[in-house]
C-alpha cells in the first residue's frame, strides 16, 4: 500500500486552479522530495494531505486512510511539519515537546528529542526568543515524536543554517533507515539530491515529472561532461565519431566531451588513446540538479522528452 496516494486531486480558489488533477504516489519506506517553483502548489497539496485544506475535487489517501473522514487514524501515525505551525511564545522548548509526547500518548524523552534537533542547550528557554531556525528545529522535533510511519514536512530546511541542514539530512536518513516514509517539500536541491529516492516536480499545480534523480537527469538530456587533459589534442572528428558523443569543445589541452550516457565515457577515452594521445587528467561533471529542475519547470514534460 502506498503511503500517500492522490487521485485527480484538484484545488481551486475562485477561478484559479492551484492544484490541477494531481495523481501522486509515494511508496512506503521511500524518501520523496516534492519540488517546484514558488506558488506551484506544494503547500496546498501538503495541506490537503493533512486535511488543513479541503480539495475542490479528487481523492486523497494517507497510509490507506481518507484524511477527511479518518483524521484520527491518520494523525496517529504521521509526524507533520506544516508551513504555518503554531508555537506558544511563553512556553519553553521542552514544554512544547512534552506536549507533543502527551498528545501522542508516547514515551519519548523530550530532552532526547531536543538533542536530536540541536536544541539541548535551549530546552528551558521560552520560544518567544527563538530565531526562525530554532523554531523550525523545534517544530521538526515535535514531528519526530512517537516514531511516525510517515513524516510530512513542508520546507523543513526553511531558516536552517548549514549545520541545521546537515542535521536535518541525517535525521531524514535515520528516519528512513528505521522504515519511515518521508515526504518533504524543499528548495534546497543539494539536500534533495543527498537524501531522496525519488522526486516529484510540480509546475503550475501539475506534476511535471516523478522519477529518481538519475533518471530525471537522463531524460532531461542531462549529458555528463567528461573533461580530459591530454598531451596532444586529437582531431575533434575522432571523438565526434564515437556513439553517444553529443558535443566536443577544446580549451588548450583540455577536451570537454558531452556524453549522452555514462557508458560513453570509456569509449571516448579509448578513442583519444587510439588517436595517439595520452590522458593526463580526467574530470566528470554531472548535470546539476538545478539544471534538471529548470528543464522541468520551464518546459512541459513533452517538450523535455522531445
Ligand atoms: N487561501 C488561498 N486563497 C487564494 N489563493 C491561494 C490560497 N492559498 C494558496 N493560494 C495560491 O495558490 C498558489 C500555490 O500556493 P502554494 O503555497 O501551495 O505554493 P508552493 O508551491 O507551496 O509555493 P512556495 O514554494 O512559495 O511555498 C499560489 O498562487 C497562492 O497564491
Amino acid at each position: 500500500m502506498p503511503s500517500i496516494e492522490t487521485n485527480e486531486l484538484t484545488k481551486r480558489y475562485g477561478d484559479t486552479v492551484v492544484v490541477d488533477d494531481l495523481d501522486l504516489e509515494v511508496r512506503a519506506g521511500e524518501v520523496f522530495g516534492f519540488l517546484g517553483p514558488n506558488g506551484a502548489g506544494k503547500s496546498t497539496t501538503i495541506d490537503m494531505l493533512l486535511d488543513f485544506v479541503r480539495p475542490t475535487s479528487g481523492e486523497v489517501r494517507v497510509l490507506g486512510h481518507d484524511p477527511r473522514t479518518e483524521s484520527v487514524a491518520v494523525r496517529d501515525r504521521i509526524g507533520i511539519l506544516p508551513e504555518g505551525y503554531a508555537l506558544y511564545d511563553r512556553r519553553t522548548a521542552r514544554q512544547h515537546v512534552a506536549f507533543a509526547v502527551e498528545l501522542e500518548d508516547a514515551d519519548d524523552d523530550p530532552d532526547a528529542v531536543l538533542d536530536r534537533v540541536g536544541l539541548a542547550d535551549d530546552a528551558d528557554r521560552p520560544v518567544g526568543g527563538f530565531s526562525k531556525g530554532m523554531r523550525q528545529r523545534l517544530a521538526l522535533g515535535m514531528a519526530l515524536v512517537d516514531d511516525p510511519d510517515l513524516l510530512v514536512l513542508d520546507e523543513p530546511s526553511a531558516g536552517l543554517d548549514p549545520s541545521g541542514i546537515r542535521e536535518l539530512r541525517d535525521i531524514i536518513r535515520t528516519e528512513a533507515d528505521r522504515g519511515a516514509t518521508v515526504f518533504f517539500s524543499s528548495h534546497v536541491l543539494e539536500q534533495v539530491e543527498a537524501v531522496c529516492d525519488r522526486v516529484g516536480i510540480l509546475r503550475e499545480g501539475e506534476l511535471a515529472t516523478v522519477d529518481t534523480i538519475d533518471n530525471l537527469r537522463e531524460r532531461a538530456g542531462g549529458a555528463s561532461t567528461l573533461s580530459l587533459t591530454v598531451d596532444t589534442v586529437p582531431e575533434s572528428s575522432v571523438l565526434e565519431a564515437v556513439d553517444g558523443v553529443r558535443d566536443v569543445t577544446v580549451d588548450g589541452n583540455t577536451l570537454r566531451v558531452a556524453c549522452a550516457d555514462p557508458s560513453v565515457k570509456a569509449a571516448v577515452i579509448a578513442a583519444v588513446e587510439d588517436a595517439g594521445a595520452t590522458v593526463e587528467d580526467i574530470d566528470v561533471e554531472e548535470m546539476s540538479l538545478e539544471s534538471v529542475f529548470e528543464t522541468y519547470t520551464e518546459r512541459t514534460p513533452s517538450e523535455v522528452e522531445a
